[in-house]
């Protein structure tokens, strides 16, 4: 194998490729269900929903605008302290439009707690959220989430979006890491 090959980095593979377009498609259908004769605003949260935002905005029949924030979380090492600061804004007026925020992960929930009432107080319709992945056991606060497509284990994922220190996430499978990678 060769010695830049990113598999050599991964313990398991949590989703396949096929699992997360599947689960994707699947998000789309409720979501075009849901959101019937009303436009979406979709809003993708840098940089670790790019995948998900490319892959569910085309799974999507209903009329879609899309539209990217940028938040930093401040928190000791890997822990999210929910005092976020906004890095991006929208550049879009979010005053009766309806807004479906995007993300790759909910963790401990604290980033997306505060975007969810930051968006609000800006004059929506509505505000929800479709998250590709959430660690129920890892939640700090209780967040109303209306879309989930996996609910995963309390381990630190990579893929798909997400990163660790800005890797992986061009892979378009999700997994853990093996122990080397950490040292
Ligand atoms: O539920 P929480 O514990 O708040 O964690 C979730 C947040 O962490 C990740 O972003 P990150 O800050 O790693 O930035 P990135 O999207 O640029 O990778 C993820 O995309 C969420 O925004
Ligand atoms: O498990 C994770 N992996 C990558 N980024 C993250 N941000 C919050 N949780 C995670």
């Amino acid at each position: 194998m060769d010695s830049n090959d990113v598999s050599a980095d991964l313990a398991h593979v949590l989703y396949t490729k096929e699992q997360i377009q599947d689960k994707i498609a699947e998000l789309a259908v409720q979501i075009d269900r849901d959101y019937e004769g009303r436009d979406i605003l979709v809003v993708g949260v840098l940089k670790g929903a790019v995948m998900v935002m490319a892959d569910l905005a085309r799974a999507l029949h209903s009329h879609v605008n899309m539209d990217w924030m940028a938040v930093s979380s401040y928190g000791s090492g890997t822990t999210s302290s929910g005092v976020v600061r906004i890095l991006k804004d929208l550049d879009t007026d979010l005053m009766g439009k309806h807004v479906l925020i995007v993300e790759d992960i909910i963790d401990s929930g604290l980033t997306l707690s505060w975007l969810k009432s930051n968006l609000i107080s800006r004059g929506p319709a509505s505000v929800e959220i479709c998250t590709l992945l959430r660690k129920p056991e890892a939640a700090k606060v209780e967040i109303d989430v209306k879309y989930v497509g996996f609910d995963c284990p309390n381990e630190f994922v990579v893929g798909y979006g997400l990163d660790f220190s800005e890797k992986y996430r061009n892979l378009d499978f999700i997994g853990t890491l093996a122990p080397h990678v950490y040292q």
